[in-house]
């Protein structure tokens, strides 16, 4: 059975006080939920988040993570340091990882190689590029961003993984995916895994949305058959939107 799953990812927002002062009030704001709700802070106040969410349900995850063990790697963070920290999830693959540091497929199959290796669970982000949803290369797109860093890995590794379907069009835009366009591609997630595994395994991956989801709209999208929430950017920094997402689900 797959999870439901909000998770938010703060990006490179929120300083120490900042992200104090926000855990607490999400952490005394959360509504009773099945799902499981995680955050993303920045880096260097991982550790203090772990800290401040000892008591909640609240998980705090990483926004990124490098593909070696160690080494001559400055400014980079490597599975030991997380996992000393507390933290057992990393999200790899964001667009925006993509965009502006140059991680390629290539890349985050090596990062997504190495932190199953250590038992951190991957939230795997891909989506297509405007470009390509006009010229109706998306499922293409999409496919190919799955194949080229996943489907090496071994049936097993895939109960370590959780996917976020992230259309770069939607993201920070005000646009959103309509809740049909969101079906429709995870329906097409689950149809490629199935042909590259088994009906088994895709059935039993969580495939969250992103990009734009508000608490307007929130509720129509996670309604869906084949979304299983959603990955959170802009609304996930305000507490009261990141609880009227969660009660959305
Ligand atoms: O990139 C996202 C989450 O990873 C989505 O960001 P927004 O919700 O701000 O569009």
């Amino acid at each position: 059975m797959r999870s439901k799953i909000v998770a938010g990812n703060w990006k490179m927002n929120k300083n120490l006080p900042e992200t104090e002062a926000l855990l607490t009030e999400l952490a005394a704001k959360l509504p009773d939920t099945q799902a499981e709700v995680m955050v993303a802070p920045t880096y260097v106040n991982l550790a203090s988040a772990v800290r401040t969410l000892d008591s909640s349900v609240i998980e705090v995850i990483a926004q990124n993570m490098h593909f070696a063990e160690s080494g001559a790697y400055t400014g980079e963070i490597s599975a030991d340091m997380l996992l000393s920290i507390g933290v057992d999830t990393a999200i790899i693959g964001h667009s925006e990882r993509r965009a502006y540091f140059g991680e390629t497929d290539e890349i985050l199959a090596k990062k997504v190689v190495t932190a199953l290796g250590k038992n951190i669970r991957v939230m795997f982000c891909f989506g297509e590029e405007l470009e390509d949803r006009k010229s109706d290369n998306h499922f293409n797109v999409v496919e190919s961003q799955l194949k080229n860093a996943l489907f090496s890995l071994e049936a097993s590794a895939w109960s370590k993984i959780v996917l976020a379907y992230e259309p770069v069009w939607a993201i920070g835009t005000g646009e959103t995916a309509s809740a049909d366009q969101a079906q429709e591609m995870h329906a097409f997630i689950r149809k490629t895994i199935t042909e590259a595994y088994d009906a088994t395994i895709a059935n039993n991956v969580s495939i969250l949305y992103g990009g734009s989801v508000k608490p307007g709209n929130a509720g129509e999208i996670f309604g869906k058959p084949d979304v299983d929430g959603g990955l959170i950017g802009g609304a996930a920094l305000v507490a009261d939107d990141f609880v009227a997402i969660i009660k959305a689900i």
